[in-house]
């Protein structure tokens, strides 16, 4: 488990975390969102351990992460731009992999050669900013971390080998419980693989959400009454948007369906139905809870 712990991190004199707490479980991927500037990297960076936060703790199986080398050895951090030694070849820069992670695996390298179409005899530098990204996923997989962190890993990668990739990771938390943080700055794009979400904002995390939990807990619903109906309707229910078109209010409710359901029945709805809601609805409507809008957070 990853715990992050009342965490303030200043740089000069700006806060740019500013008392972060989070919990990530053991074989679970956290999507950390939020827009330029909301201390996604910094949050990454104090939890990889290469930077220290200046309050609070960052710890990985309860220790602390910095300067921790017998975690280190387990974790890879893949960031947002990218580092290679310069005129380094793939396997040279493999074989400086293969000394720094104890769990190298060679035969990973090899099969994932195939499946990239990658020369790994080729300077990396001379391949394209996609192919590097493509590199960088093909070493941090085949050091066989037990926490992979990653800072807007999958910008500049074409869908296919993004889907690719995004299915090595999930085959990596689930059969052999990997940890995984990825940072983003839009939801549709980590939305496929997160269990969890956090929404970071000038270095407060606003809302954190299990999204199993999320999309069980909030239903759009359509509902229509012969006449207009009684002020309690609106008072019994946890809703948190509503709107009327015509005569059929379209309301977002929070709570368990079956509740939800037995409470509206009760008001004899002439229409009443259950609507799908997209995860980025659910945030829209979270967001406004907490008193912001999401376009001004995230994209
Ligand atoms: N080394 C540094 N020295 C001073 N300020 C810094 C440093 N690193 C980051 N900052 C500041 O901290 C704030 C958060 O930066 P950070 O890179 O963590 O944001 P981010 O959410 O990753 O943004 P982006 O999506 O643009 O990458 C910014 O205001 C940035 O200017």
């Amino acid at each position: 488990m990853i715990q992050v712990q009342n965490v303030v991190k200043k740089f000069d004199k700006d806060f740019v975390l500013n008392d972060v707490s989070l919990k990530i479980q053991k074989g679970s991927i956290y999507g950390l969102l939020g827009s330029n500037g909301a201390g996604k990297t910094t949050l990454l960076k104090t939890i990889a351990g290469i930077i220290k936060q200046n309050e609070g703790a960052v710890e990985i199986e309860r220790k602390p992460v910095f300067e921790n080398v017998a975690l280190k050895e387990r974790l890879v951090f893949i960031p947002d731009s990218l580092f290679f030694f310069s005129h380094y070849t793939v396997k040279q820069m493999a074989n400086f992999y293969m000394d720094i992670y104890p769990k190298w695996n060679q035969k990973r390298f090899e099969q994932m050669q195939q499946l990239l179409d990658l020369d790994p005899n080729r300077k990396i530098q001379r391949f394209s900013k996609g192919m590097q990204r493509q590199v960088a996923f093909w070493l941090a997989l085949c050091a066989m971390p037990d926490y992979l962190i990653l800072d807007e890993p999958f910008d500049g990668l074409d869908p296919v080998i993004r889907r690719k990739i995004k299915s090595w990771i999930i085959q990596d938390v689930a059969e052999r419980e990997m940890t995984v943080i990825v940072s983003s700055h839009n939801l549709n794009e980590v939305e496929d693989i997160c269990d969890a979400i956090g929404i970071i904002h000038r270095g407060k995390l606003l809302l954190e959400k299990d999204l199993d939990e999320l999309k069980s807990d909030i239903h759009k619903v359509q509902i229509a009454f012969k006449e207009e109906v009684d002020q309690t309707f609106f008072e019994e229910l946890d809703i948190l948007h509503q709107e009327k078109r015509g005569s059929v209010y379209i309301c977002i409710i929070r709570g368990d369906v079956q509740q939800v359901e037995e409470t509206i029945e009760q008001f004899n709805p002439v229409v009443f139905d259950i609507l799908p809601l997209t995860l980025e609805e659910i945030f829209i409507y979270e967001m406004e809870g907490v008193g912001y809008a999401i376009e001004n957070i995230l994209l």
